[in-house]
C-alpha cells in the first residue's frame, strides 16, 4: 500500500519494512520492528551479513521471488524502506529504493544528513538521472542517536533505541527552506522511531549536522585521541586502569571505516569545534608548565569547573532535564546467574534501575554490580537488598 495515500501513521498498522544494509543498525532496527509486529525483509550486499541478520531473528531475506514483484496478493512489497548502509553509499541506495519501490516511504539513518540531501537534490536537478522532486516527497532522513562501538549484525540489539533520541530531518530545499518530504512520510519516519521505543526530535539537516559535530563527533575524536596515547603505555600502567579511563575511551573501539565517512562528510562544523578545543588545550599546557605561578591554580580550577557546568547540561533519559542518580553497589560472586538474581530482587523491592554497570575486581573472584537509581530510592533499596542477604556498598 502507498503510505502517502493510506490512513495516518498514528493509526495502528504494521507496514512491511525492507531494511537495506543489515549491519549493527539495520539488524537492530529489524529486531525492534519484528518485536513490534512488522514483517521485515532484509537485504545487504554481503550475503553473510544478510543471513546472520535473518538467523538472529531480524526478518527474512528479500529473495528472488520478492524481487520479481508479482503484484497484489503476490510476495511482500515493502511499504517502508530503511537504508542502513554506510554513509557514503546512502544517497545512491536511497535513490535506488525510491525508484525501485515507487509507493514506498524511504528513510535513511546515516549519521550525517546534509551531504546526503545535497546528493539527492543533485540527482533531481540532473536531467539524465531518473529521480524527480516527486520521488523526494517519499524520502525522510533520520538519525537514531544510539549505537555501539561494534559493527555488524552480531552486535545488534533490538532495544538499542529505547529512550534514545531519534532525529527526524525532513528533506528541505536549502535555497528556499521549503519542505520537500511529504507530511505523511515524515509522520511515518517519526512513527518508526516511536515503535522502536525512541524519543522523536525534529531538526533541519544543516542544524542536525552542526549539533552532532558537538555531541557525537567531538566525543569520538576525544576518545580516539586519548586512547591513541595508550598504544605505547607500559602494561604495568594499563593494569591500573579504573573507570575514568574506561568511561572516556569506550567509543575509541569504533570502526575506523565508518568514522572516516562520518567525519569527512561533516568536516566543516567539526573543524570549528576543534579550533576552540585547541585553544583550551594550549591554555592548559601553558598553565601546567608553571602550575604554581600566580593565577594558575585558579585557571586549572576554572577549566575543571567549566567541564562541570557543561556536563550538568547533558539531559537525562527521554530528553528529561539533567538528573543525577544515586549509585549503590552490590557485591556478587563471579559466577553465572548472579546479575539476574540481583535484578530479580531489585524488581521484588519495586525500585526502577536507571542504569547498571558490572565491574570485576582485578585478581578477586567477585563482581560489583553498580545500580543507578533515583536518589530518593537508594537507601530503601540498599536496606531491602541487605535484608535479602546481599552485600551492599553505598558510594
Ligand atoms: N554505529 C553506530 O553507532 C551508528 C549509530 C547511528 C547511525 N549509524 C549509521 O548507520 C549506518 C550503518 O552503520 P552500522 O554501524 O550499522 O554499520 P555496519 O558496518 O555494522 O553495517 C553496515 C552494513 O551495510 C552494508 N553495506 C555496505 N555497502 C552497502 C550498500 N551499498 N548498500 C546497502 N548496504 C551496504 C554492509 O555490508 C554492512 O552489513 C551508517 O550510515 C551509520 O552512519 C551508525
Ligand atoms: O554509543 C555509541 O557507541 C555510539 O557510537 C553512538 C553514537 C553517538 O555518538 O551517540 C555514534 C554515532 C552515531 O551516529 C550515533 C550514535
Amino acid at each position: 500500500m502507498n503510505l502517502l495515500k493510506a490512513p495516518p501513521a498514528s493509526v495502528r498498522r504494521t507496514p512491511t519494512v525492507l531494511i537495506r544494509g543489515t549491519g549493527l543498525l539495520g539488524t537492530s532496527i529489524g529486531l525492534g520492528l519484528r518485536a513490534d509486529g512488522h514483517e521485515v525483509l532484509l537485504s545487504d550486499p554481503s550475503a553473510t551479513a544478510e543471513s546472520i541478520a535473518a538467523d538472529i531473528g531480524a526478518g527474512r531475506i528479500l529473495d528472488a521471488v520478492d524481487q520479481a514483484d508479482t503484484g497484489p496478493g503476490g510476495p511482500a512489497v515493502p511499504e517502508i524502506v530503511i537504508v542502513a548502509a554506510p554513509p557514503e553509499a546512502t544517497a545512491a541506495e536511497v535513490s535506488a529504493a525510491l525508484l525501485r519501490f515507487p509507493d514506498a516511504v524511504v528513510l535513511d539513518i546515516a549519521s550525517t544528513k546534509a551531504e546526503i540531501l545535497q546528493l539527492l537534490l543533485a540527482q533531481v536537478r540532473d536531467e539524465d538521472a531518473a529521480l524527480t522532486e516527486a520521488d523526494l516527497r517519499r524520502y525522510v532522513g533520520t538519525h537514531p542517536m544510539a549505537g555501539r562501538e561494534k559493527s555488524g549484525p552480531v552486535a545488534a540489539r533490538g532495544e538499542l533505541f529505547t529512550s534514545m533520541p531519534w532525529v527526524v530531518c525532513p528533506a528541505v530545499d536549502p535555497a528556499t527552506g521549503v519542505q520537500l518530504s511529504a507530511p505523511e512520510a515524515v509522520a511515518w519516519a517519526e512513527e518508526v522511531g516511536r515503535r522502536l521505543g525512541a524519543t522523536v526530535h525534529h531538526m533541519d539537516p544543516a542544524r542536525h549536522d552542526e549539533s552532532v559535530a558537538l555531541i557525537s563527533h567531538l566525543p569520538q575524536i576525544a576518545a580516539s585521541l586519548v586512547a591513541s596515547r595508550l598504544q605505547q603505555a607500559p602494561t604495568s600502567a594499563l593494569a591500573l586502569a579504573g573507570n575514568g579511563l574506561r568511561d572516556v575511551t569506550r567509543i575509541a573501539a569504533s570502526d575506523p571505516g565508518l568514522w572516516v565517512q562520518i567525519l569527512s562528510s561533516n568536516a566543516a562544523p567539526v573543524v570549528e569545534i576543534l579550533y576552540g578545543l585547541r585553544q583550551d588545550v594550549e591554555r592548559l599546557i601553558s598553565t601546567l608548565e608553571d602550575p604554581r605561578a600566580p593565577g594558575r591554580q585558579a585557571d586549572i580550577a576554572q577549566l575543571i569547573a567549566e567541564g562541570n557546568s557543561g556536563v550538568a547540561r547533558v539531559p537525562g533519559k527521554h530528553g528529561a532535564p539533567p538528573q543525577s542518580f544515586a549509585v549503590l553497589t552490590v557485591i556478587v560472586d563471579d559466577r553465572p546467574g548472579q546479575i539476574a538474581a540481583v535484578l530479580n530482587d531489585v524488581a521484588r523491592v519495586g525500585v526502577n534501575v536507571e542504569d547498571m554497570r558490572m565491574e570485576h575486581s582485578a585478581g578477586h573472584q567477585v563482581g560489583m554490580v553498580e545500580l543507578s537509581v533515583l536518589p530518593g530510592r537508594r537507601d530503601e533499596l540498599a536496606a531491602a537488598m541487605t535484608d535479602l542477604g546481599w552485600k551492599v556498598v553505598l558510594s
